[in-house]
């Protein structure tokens, strides 16, 4: 049995984005409608730029789906770039005689501060950034979102959901309520900016008209919640099996993703023991014959690399885009001369997307974790296993939510 993993492929203005899921059980149910959703949700977004006009991301089957189920085999899924059709030329993959036409060829020479473009051009020996910058881009997202809506399926089968909101935003931070609504998304996603402050909100969207027209960008923090989640998956057994560690890994990976919290996370450091510890209580309503509950979720549903059972809370904080309409100083690849990075059509911000990218990463975490702990190369045997399971623990009075 394979484990759950997932692989992508493509270039940002190549003829489309392709990705592998293996290891979901058979029997899944799985629509391209419901991965269209996703990748409609990570489309959005104020502050975008000129590329989201352009592209109606749709996913297709190529293969591991058969009458809305999965078989069990590994699932090719393909998003087409429509954006192709403007780089037959630029983006063709034979070889071209006019290696001069520079502008034609959409060459790009000055490396842009803050993208891959420099480190990329030195490691694989390229002269021209576009080389790089084609698989660094954030297109690649689309197919991670893809293949995260496979998890979120698979998670749902089990009582399992995972949504997200925007915390800040260039500075400006969301105040939000002590209970999160139970349905993130239902209350975050119809904001432009996925927040769940109103007053916030449109001090956010002021923010990015302003950065947009002084030529600059902006970052910001996205936290995801997921529900749902029984105690005890990952482990504290070993260092790569610590489900913290994974999803910082995970989230980290997201392209322009500097930092990752869990819980109370850097506030946690500032505080002492006796204010960031949840107190264990017997809590009657957890198990059979009293059980232990939790004061407190500042740990954010994870402890020594397990889950607790209570929500898992996780931030990632996005660096502003590279791309700017003001731009910093570079060098020319060619010459080595002093000179400003290229200006390409860019997003002003993309913090509510990376959003929606960060669901996606976190979903593909718990949803190997799962298949890892209760198995079942079909969903009749990872039903059967995840109920006992859950039914045992609660035996034991520890909470855990279905
Ligand atoms: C959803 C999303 C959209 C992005 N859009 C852009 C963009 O339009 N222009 C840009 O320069 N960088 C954009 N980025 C960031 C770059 O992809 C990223 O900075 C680059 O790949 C270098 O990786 P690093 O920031 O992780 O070092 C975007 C990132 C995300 C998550
Ligand atoms: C294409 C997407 O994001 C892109 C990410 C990106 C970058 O440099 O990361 C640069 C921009 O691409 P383009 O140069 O074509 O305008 C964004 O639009 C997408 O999210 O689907």
């Amino acid at each position: 049995m394979p484990t759950f993993r997932f692989i992508t492929a493509g270039e940002s203005h190549g003829p489309a984005l392709t990705a592998v899921v293996e290891g979901a059980p058979a029997g899944l149910p799985l629509s391209s409608d419901e991965i269209d959703r996703e990748l409609r949700r990570r489309q959005g977004g104020y502050g975008r730029g000129g590329r989201m006009r352009i592209e109606s991301d749709r996913a297709e089957f190529l293969s591991g789906v058969r009458h809305g189920q999965a078989l069990g085999s590994p699932i090719a899924l393909l998003i087409r770039n429509r954006d192709w059709a403007n780089w037959t030329d630029a983006m063709s993959p034979s070889p071209v005689d006019s290696m001069g036409d520079d502008d034609a060829m959409r060459r790009v020479y000055l490396p842009r501060p803050g993208h891959a473009d420099l480190v990329g051009a030195l490691k694989y020996d390229r002269t021209d950034a576009r080389d790089i910058l084609e698989r660094a881009s954030a297109r690649e997202t689309a197919a991670r979102v893809a293949c995260g809506a496979v998890a979120k399926r698979l998670l749902a089968e089990l009582g399992i959901t995972v949504g997200s909101h925007v915390a800040s935003l260039g500075g400006i931070v969301a105040r939000v309520p002590d209970e999160l609504p139970e349905d993130l998304n239902a209350a975050s996603d119809p904001s432009p900016v996925r927040c769940l402050d109103a007053d916030a909100e449109g001090a956010m969207i002021d923010a990015i008209d302003a950065a947009k027209r002084a030529g600059d960008t902006l970052g910001g923090v996205v936290e995801v919640v997921a529900r749902g989640v029984p105690a005890g998956l990952g482990s504290h057994v070993s260092w790569d099996a610590k489900l913290d560690g994974r999803l910082a890994h995970a989230l980290m990976s997201i392209q322009a993703i500097k930092g990752v919290e869990i819980g109370l996370g850097f506030e946690g450091a500032m505080r002492p023991g006796s204010r960031v510890h949840d107190p264990i209580v017997a809590d009657a309503s957890a198990g059979r014959g009293g059980g232990f509950g939790r004061a407190s979720n500042r740990a954010g549903g994870l402890e020594g690399g397990i889950t607790t059972g209570q929500p898992l809370v996780v931030r990632a904080a996005m660096k502003p885009i590279s791309t700017l309409m003001q731009p910093l100083a570079t060098v020319d690849l060619r010459t080595g001369e002093i000179a400003e990075a290229v200006r390409e059509r860019s997003d002003v911000c993309a913090v509510p997307a990376a959003g929606v990218v960060a669901e996606a990463m976190v979903a593909l975490v718990l949803a190997a974790a799962v298949l890892e702990k209760f198995g079942g190369d079909n969903m009749t045997d990872l039903r059967a296993s995840f109920d006992a399971y859950v039914e045992r623990i609660r035996g034991r009075g520890v909470f855990a939510p279905r």
